[in-house]
């Protein structure tokens, strides 16, 4: 009798259930959702999974009983476990070599990542210090090294060059029915690491862990993508467990191709969704970038993300020194690094500098910039000049330092040229030896900034250690992958900022998405870096603070900024039930109240009606 009455009940349940919202429409809807899954399959999703806190009723009604150990634990008693278990791991590998460390704890927080998203990204949130140099540089250049080895499931989507033609109707053999954000790389320059192929696919999952922790996206709605067109990477085509095309890069049109069918089929699916490149080699960063921004809404990480962190650093570095930010346009600045990455930052300085107020003296022609490559400085002598490389090679006028010429060395630069700043994002790993940094000790800065962004740590031009030695006590340091701060003696600290795209991507995606905008302009991307500029106090930067950490704080902050920015230049369309006209009608402070409640937070939310 009680058989049978459990039984119907459970099949009116299933029957309710098959017309409810799928996964991830009605996990957004606030208050109780009825999941449409049963028994296992629930234990075995990681956005459902409560692991042993299902409470009684759930585990009554969702067909759990019998399928967990009796006890219900909470979710804080759940979160300490966890953090124990994490401990201990560090205890218990004490003194082990430090890629073996880190790789045990990418694989615990990934195994709990794959068992259970709540618990994950919360103590992802309230950890993000500690367990960003996990999941993000310099851990996810390894994993992204060990891909093939490391490969248990898999996590994104992957369109090959052998889904030509396929990829519409591929596209909505993703399971979420709405994508926010997006993180694409081509696996064609990972970090400095060069060419992983398929092995890249580790970068857009880590960046799209720092969205979510840091910008609240709901997980349910990013997505990874890899695009795998071959690679280059003699040591991986040969390597038997190797998992992307066996075969070399697709070039030229072939190439553009394959990306165009993959954008096309992603905005016909969501056409709202935010589009990230993500490590791709020059030609291609530039290249996909004037293709897609007035088209798509997308932007490059690489070129634009960095460009506005550092120009926040070089600003910072101006009032480090006490002087005006106006100031900015007489400083000397060294970038060890023509690539997509110091290109953008050029760039985007030297429009700072072309804002400022007494520049009309020399307007562009103005350079404050020493740019070297692999082949030296970069002067108007160099024979086959990229048009974007050219706008910053020196040249023979009066206002040149004598002596330097082309292919001149980065010590030779910086003895000659004493520059305020020292800036590298070259991919090569200690370039800034004690001769160049001895060199920079004459700076004509009493603060000598050098910014060694480059990633992960193996490839930072130098460490805060040597910066602090050999500049001396008064240098600012940032770097791309995290370093300790610096202990001075008597009491003093020296420094070790991170200055890595992650301050500004999360408020650039975040912004864009909720100003609706039909793409991202300069106007929104100078807003983004402006607001991270002005977001370390006086006090702060006197220390040698450049940068805060990563927080949703600062998220919203900057997100807000590139909404207002969306509003004023009417790019924005509003994004679900606010409207452009709301939008613009917002204050400053309700711009950035509007974002901060746009954000997910982790909680377990009940699977079951209680009416
Ligand atoms: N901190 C951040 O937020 C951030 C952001 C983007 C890129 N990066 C890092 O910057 C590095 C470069 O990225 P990219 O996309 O510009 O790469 P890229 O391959 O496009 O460019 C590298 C550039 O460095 C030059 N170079 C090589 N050896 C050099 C040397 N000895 N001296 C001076 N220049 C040299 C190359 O000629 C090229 O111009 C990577 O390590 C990447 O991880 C850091
Ligand atoms: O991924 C990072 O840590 C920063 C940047 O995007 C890079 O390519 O190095
Ligand atoms: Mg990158």
């Amino acid at each position: 009798m009680w058989r049978s009455a459990a039984r119907r009940s459970s099949q009116i349940r299933r029957l309710l259930s098959s017309s409810a919202p799928p996964a991830g429409a009605g996990a957004a809807v606030p208050g109780p959702c009825i999941v449409h899954k049963r028994g296992n399959d629930i234990l075995h999703d990681p956005w459902y999974n409560k692991d042993t806190a299902f409470p009684m009723t759930e585990r009554d009604r969702l067909g759990l009983r019998g399928l967990l150990p009796p006890r219900v634990m909470s979710f804080e008693q759940q979160y300490e476990r966890f953090i124990n278990s994490y401990r201990s791991l560090e205890n218990n590998t004490r003194g082990e070599p430090d890629s073996i460390v880190a790789l045990a704890k990418w694989r615990i927080l990934n195994r709990l990542h794959d068992r259970n998203e709540t618990l994950y990204y919360r103590v992802l949130i309230d950890n993000i210090k500690d367990f960003a140099p996990i999941i993000y540089t310099p851990t996810v250049g390894l994993v992204c090294e060990n891909y093939s080895g490391l490969f248990r499931r898999p996590r994104g989507m992957y369109f090959s060059a052998k889904d030509k033609g396929e990829m519409m109707s591929m596209i909505y053999n993703w399971p979420a029915e709405k994508v926010d954000m997006i993180v694409v790389t081509d696996g064609s320059r990972i970090l400095g690491l060069g060419d992983l192929g398929v092995q890249g696919i580790g970068i857009p999952i880590g960046k799209l862990d720092v969205y979510v922790a840091a910008a609240g996206i709901n997980p349910q709605k990013v997505l990874p993508i890899m695009l795998d067109v071959g690679t280059n990477n003699e040591k991986l085509l040969e390597d038997k467990l190797y998992l992307g095309l066996r075969q070399p890069r697709l070039e030229g049109e072939e190439y553009l191709a394959v990306v165009d069918e993959f954008m096309e089929a992603v905005h016909a699916r969501w056409p709202k969704a935010v589009v990230q490149f993500e490590d791709f080699q020059m030609k291609w960063a530039f290249e996909t970038l004037q293709r897609y921004r007035n088209r798509f809404c997308m932007f490059n990480d690489d070129v634009q993300g960095t460009a506005g962190v550092a120009l926040a650093g070089l600003l910072g570095a101006v009032r480090a020194q006490g002087r005006p930010l106006q100031d900015f346009t007489n400083q000397k600045i060294v970038v060890a690094g023509a690539g997509s990455a110091g290109i953008g930052v050029l760039n985007m300085a030297k429009q700072a500098m072309l804002r400022m107020p007494g520049i009309h003296r020399t307007g562009e022609g103005h350079n404050q910039f020493w740019v070297l490559d692999k082949d030296g400085l970069i002067t108007k002598d160099r024979e086959g000049l990229d048009s974007a490389v050219a706008r910053f090679a020196r040249g023979h006028g009066p206002d040149e330092i004598p002596d330097l010429h082309e292919g001149a060395s980065l010590v030779e630069v910086v003895k000659k040229v004493k520059p305020h700043v020292l800036l590298g994002l070259s991919g090569v790993g200690g370039i800034f030896n004690e001769e160049v940094l001895k060199a920079m000790k004459e700076s004509d800065s009493p603060r000598p900034a050098v910014f060694a962004m480059s990633n992960p740590t193996t490839k930072a031009e130098c460490t805060p250690d040597d910066v602090f030695k050999h500049v001396g006590e008064n240098a600012i340091f940032a770097s791309g992958s995290p370093f300790g701060n610096i202990s001075l003696g008597n009491g003093k600290t020296g420094y070790a900022n991170q200055a890595n795209n992650m301050y500004l991507f999360p408020g650039i995606g975040l912004g864009a998405l909720l100003s609706g905008a039909r793409h991202i302009s300069d106007g929104m991307l100078q807003a983004a870096a402006e607001c991270l500029a002005s977001y370390i106090t006086d006090n702060e930067i006197r220390k040698g603070i450049l940068f805060p950490s990563v927080s949703r704080h600062i998220t919203a902050q900057v997100g807000a900024a590139v909404v207002r920015a969306a509003v004023s230049e009417d790019l924005a369309e509003g994004c679900c039930d606010v409207g452009p006209r709301e939008l613009a009608s917002m204050s400053e402070l309700e711009t950035v109240d509007y974002v901060a409640r746009k954000m997910w937070y982790p909680v377990y939310s009940p699977l079951v009606s209680d009416k």
